[in-house]
């Protein structure tokens, strides 16, 4: 069995720390590297503190040495981090698998250019339920493609600092493309005030973030006499984290090119 390295971005975060649990149990994965920004409380710990388990390796700032050792990066982050650490990949020939979301279409321009050198699943959400719901959505729209309205909704936690989720606008794309609409002339995301009757063939997007809530997500038809709801709902952050761990497999033979969680599930 060959064992990838991996580094983990954003070591202290919320998938941070769940990444850290997931690849330090995984059978044919090391911990390569930990790593935060430069004025992390947390630099220079050992990155095991963070999961109450030592592990040996001290969390560190500089992507470019740390890297050199390592053949994947996983990343979870910001947009503003993600690309920086996009440039250093690249320098260093490393693969990344990234699920962080929020990205400009600009910004997502940047991971396909990059991608022409190094390997890389971008996803915004790395559940296998999300990804088989993805595929529900196309088989719904394109039977319910007249007379029915549909609404997006999403909840998460309180700590999320973007919206809609990128799953959401991702389910969003999804329903768009298999009704050949453009998302970008059709969605509406929020309502207020005197909004005028809904126009039958926008895709609505409804935002909650409330507690702990880890990612719900429900697409509905909602017809004249019935309505479908077709909902995913995460309870547990490992579901992202063993996703991105089935990514960085699907990456290890492929020297380069942009993929997705569809790609490496097989679902494409
Ligand atoms: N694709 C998927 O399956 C999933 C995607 N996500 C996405 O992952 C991202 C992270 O989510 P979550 O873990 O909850 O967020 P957190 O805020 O808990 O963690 C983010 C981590 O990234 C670090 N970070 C933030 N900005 C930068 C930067 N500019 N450069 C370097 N590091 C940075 C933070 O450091 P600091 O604390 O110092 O700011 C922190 O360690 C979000 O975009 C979220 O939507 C989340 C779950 C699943
Ligand atoms: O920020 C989160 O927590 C999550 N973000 C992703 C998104 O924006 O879709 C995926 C998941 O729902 C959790």
């Amino acid at each position: 069995m060959i064992t990838q390295k991996i580094a983990i971005a954003g070591s202290s975060g919320r998938m941070g720390r769940t990444l850290l649990e997931a690849v330090t149990q995984a059978p044919d994965m090391q911990l390569g590297a930990a790593l935060e920004r430069i004025d992390s409380p947390y630099l220079n710990k050992d990155a095991g503190e963070l999961i109450g388990a030592h592990c040996g390796v001290p969390i560190v700032s500089d992507y470019a040495q740390a890297l050199r050792s390592c053949h994947h990066l996983i990343d979870f982050t910001r947009p503003q981090g993600t690309l920086a650490h996009l440039s250093v990949c690249r320098e260093a020939g490393v693969k990344m698998v990234i699920g962080t979301t929020g990205f400009s279409p600009e910004e997502k321009a940047l991971l396909q250019q990059a991608a022409q050198d190094i390997a890389i699943v971008f996803a915004p959400n790395m559940s296998v339920g999300v990804n088989v719901t993805f595929k529900l959505l196309e088989i719904a729209a394109k039977v319910l493609n007249e007379g029915y309205d549909i609404e997006i909704i999403e909840a998460h936690h309180r700590h999320k600092v973007d919206a809609p989720s990128g799953t959401a606008l991702r389910m969003g794309e999804v329903i768009a493309d298999a009704l050949k609409r453009d998302l970008s002339e059709v969605a509406v995301y929020g309502r207020e005030g005197v909004t005028g009757e809904r126009k039958p063939e926008t895709i609505g997007f409804a935002t909650i973030r409330a507690g702990d809530i880890v990612g719900d997500h429900t697409a509905m038809f909602a017809g004249i006499g019935e309505r479908v709801e077709i909902s995913h709902k995460a309870s547990s952050r490992m579901t992202f984290a063993m996703g991105a761990l089935r990514a960085v497999r699907f990456l290890a033979d492929k020297p380069n090119g942009l993929f997705d969680m569809q790609d490496v599930l097989g679902l494409r």
